[in-house]
């Protein structure tokens, strides 16, 4: 369990992170997102003592992070990956790591087999793909077989096979009721992996809530109609306050309207209508429109900046 209470950065006159709270529960994979700048490494450096908070504060499994006894025991972080002795071998890095924090050899190869890194366990690290330097990442991370696990953009980089790998392996940790909390700025891979998704934006909290119900807001409303009489049935729609897109010439787009109403509309006015069907919105869409004003810099404010 993560609790943020008021969490707040500040480098200088810069707030990275404003009075942000948030609960990471148990049992559940939860995703960190928002566009790049938004705050979420600094909130995750905070999370685990590496940043302190300018105001606010934030715990793990009931304490900040610092005043843990064995804190490997109750948080482990995969912060970044390529943060590995490039000569040491995947086993010997683990083996070291273990050795600060009085754990055993056995529990170094248990992770070595829960990580699937037994043939190449003995390889230099340094020459690992970058999925392999991930799982090495993991196993470092599942050490202190911690309750708590906070990953920073875990599938960055992997091909599909190493993503789906991830996946699968995070949602199985969720599932021994450990929590798991994980940034990305891909919405779309979080729509697969996460149960519950906290969306950053300037520093600030933007949606906090089950990955259903930000689906279920993104397309509300949104209705595909398909008639031969398209237009006149546009017509009707925008005086019944609907706002109509014509997107082919016997295809409508239409926000406002439910496609009940627009059955009636449609038999009222004797027009035939083939097709009706309620959009789910894409979570991809319902991350734009949740940072559409939160992005650090648009694309049209650099061309304004470049054209000064
Ligand atoms: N050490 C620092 N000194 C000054 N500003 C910083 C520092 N670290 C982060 N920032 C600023 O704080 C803001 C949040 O950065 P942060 O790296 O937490 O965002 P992020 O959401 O993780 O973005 P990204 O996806 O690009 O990693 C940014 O504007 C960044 O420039």
């Amino acid at each position: 369990m993560i609790e943020a209470h008021s969490l707040t950065k500040r480098y200088g006159a810069k707030t990275a992170v404003d009075a942000i709270d948030f609960t990471v529960r148990p049992g559940l994979v939860t995703g960190f997102l928002g566009p790049n700048g938004a705050g979420k490494s600094t909130t995750m450096r905070m999370i685990v003592g590496l940043d302190r908070p300018s105001d606010g504060s934030v715990t793990v499994n009931g304490k900040p992070y610092a005043q843990h006894r064995a804190p490997r025991h109750q948080v482990g972080a995969l912060l970044d990956a390529r943060a590995v002795h490039p000569g040491r071998s995947a086993r010997n890095h683990l083996l070291a790591i273990a050795a600060t924090h009085r754990i055993g050899k056995k529990r170094v190869d248990e992770v070595i087999g829960i990580t699937g890194l037994e043939s190449v366990a003995r390889q230099r690290a340094g020459g690992f793909s970058l999925g392999m330097g991930q799982r090495l990442g993991l196993a470092a991370a599942l050490l202190g077989d911690p309750a708590t696990l906070i990953l920073d953009e875990p599938v960055n980089g992997l091909d599909p096979e190493g993503v789906a790998w991830v996946r699968v392996f995070l949602r199985s940790l969720a599932a021994e009721g450990r929590t798991v909390f994980l940034s990305s700025h891909l919405m779309s891979e979080m729509a697969q992996t996460a149960d519950h998704i906290i969306v950053l934006g300037r520093g600030r909290v933007v949606a906090d809530a089950p990955v259903g119900e930000i689906l279920a807001g993104a397309g509300a409303g949104t209705v595909r109609v398909r008639s031969p009489r398209a237009e006149q049935l546009a017509g009707i729609l925008e005086t019944e306050g609907g706002a109509v897109t014509l997107v082919e010439s016997d295809v409508l787009s239409v926000t406002g309207i439910d496609a009940e109403r627009i059955a009636e509309l449609a038999a009222a006015a004797g027009v035939v209508v083939y097709e009706l069907t309620p959009i789910a919105g894409s979570l991809e869409d319902a991350y734009m429109a949740l940072t559409r004003d939160e992005v650090e810099y648009h694309t049209t404010q650099t061309l304004a900046e470049e054209n000064r």
